[in-house]
């Protein structure tokens, strides 16, 4: 707690970033990770947002039509406020996506100073929009299942005219990850085991639908199918499994 405040102190107080960055790197890191440990962040406390960020999962001009429609498909189908507060009920939501969610998070603003300024998200990390990898996921909490719509950008070549496998695996990973860790809280992958059935061709746009399959203690198991967008052609199919951690695990402890 005297940690955090004092980070936040610093930061609100301290304009000059030099000074800022000298303070801040004082602080030894293996203070923080007391609060880390004890704290369970669960995804859900994520949208205590300290400024606003950039959400990645919007729309942007890069997106193709299609991609468009299926997001507004979804979209239909999320809980929305109507007017005299009552909630349309949907059982979707869409989730946001940051290129850095630990510094958008609650006092994560001075934490994503300390732990290594420069990281941002594998599938986030380019500014180009179209360039790479252009995708929203959908969650359907009481369904336990989520949507990720996912389109191929030019930089994640494999084959010629195709995306590389690799890239289709960090998108698999990014959504089974995604729902494991909004059902089980701070997980990570322990395994992954996909077929790749057929290619899936650059630019295009698929649908990557997740669903859980048991928990067993620390231990979440989910799987995938990986389609063309109206569902005709199976490209790819992967399971998971994702354990649990205390979030001090990801900081050594
Ligand atoms: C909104 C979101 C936005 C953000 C969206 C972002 C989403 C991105 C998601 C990306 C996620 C990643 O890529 S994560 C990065 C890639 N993954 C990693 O680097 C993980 C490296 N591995 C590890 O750190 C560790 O091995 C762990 C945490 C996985 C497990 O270690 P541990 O905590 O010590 O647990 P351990 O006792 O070994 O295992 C617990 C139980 O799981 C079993 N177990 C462990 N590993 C395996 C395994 N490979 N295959 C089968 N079973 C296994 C054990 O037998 C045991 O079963 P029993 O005896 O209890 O029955």
């Amino acid at each position: 707690m005297v940690t955090r405040v004092f980070c936040q102190t610093v930061l609100h107080t301290v304009s000059a970033r030099p000074l800022r960055s000298a303070i801040l790197r004082l602080i030894p890191r293996t203070a923080l990770l007391p609060w880390l440990s004890s704290r369970a962040v669960s995804v859900s406390e994520w949208p205590l947002l300290s400024s606003p960020p950039r959400d990645y999962s919007l729309p942007n001009p890069s997106w193709s039509t299609e991609m468009r429609r299926l997001y507004e498909y979804y979209d239909s189908l999320c809980e929305k406020e109507m007017e005299g507060g009552e909630k349309k009920p949907g059982g979707w939501g869409r989730l946001p996506s940051y290129n850095r969610t630990l510094k958008y998070a609650a006092g994560g603003k001075c934490l994503s100073k300390l732990l290594k300024e420069k990281a941002r998200l594998f599938t986030r990390n380019t500014e180009e929009q179209g360039a790479a990898f252009e995708y929203v996921v959908f969650m359907n909490k009481s369904e336990k299942r989520c949507v990720c719509i996912f389109q191929a950008g030019h930089l994640l070549e494999g084959p010629p005219g195709n995306v590389h496998g690799g890239a289709i695996a960090t998108i698999i990973d990014t959504s089974l990850g995604t729902l494991a860790g909004y059902l089980s809280g701070i997980v990570m992958t322990a395994n992954l085991n996909i077929n790749y059935c057929s290619p899936i061709p650059l630019g295009s746009v698929v649908l990557i639908d997740s669903v859980l399959d048991k928990v067993e203690g620390r231990k979440t198991f989910v799987s995938c199918q990986v389609t063309s967008s109206d569902g005709s052609k199976l490209h790819t199919e992967a399971t998971g499994l994702f354990i649990s951690i205390n979030v001090g695990h990801l900081f050594g402890g």
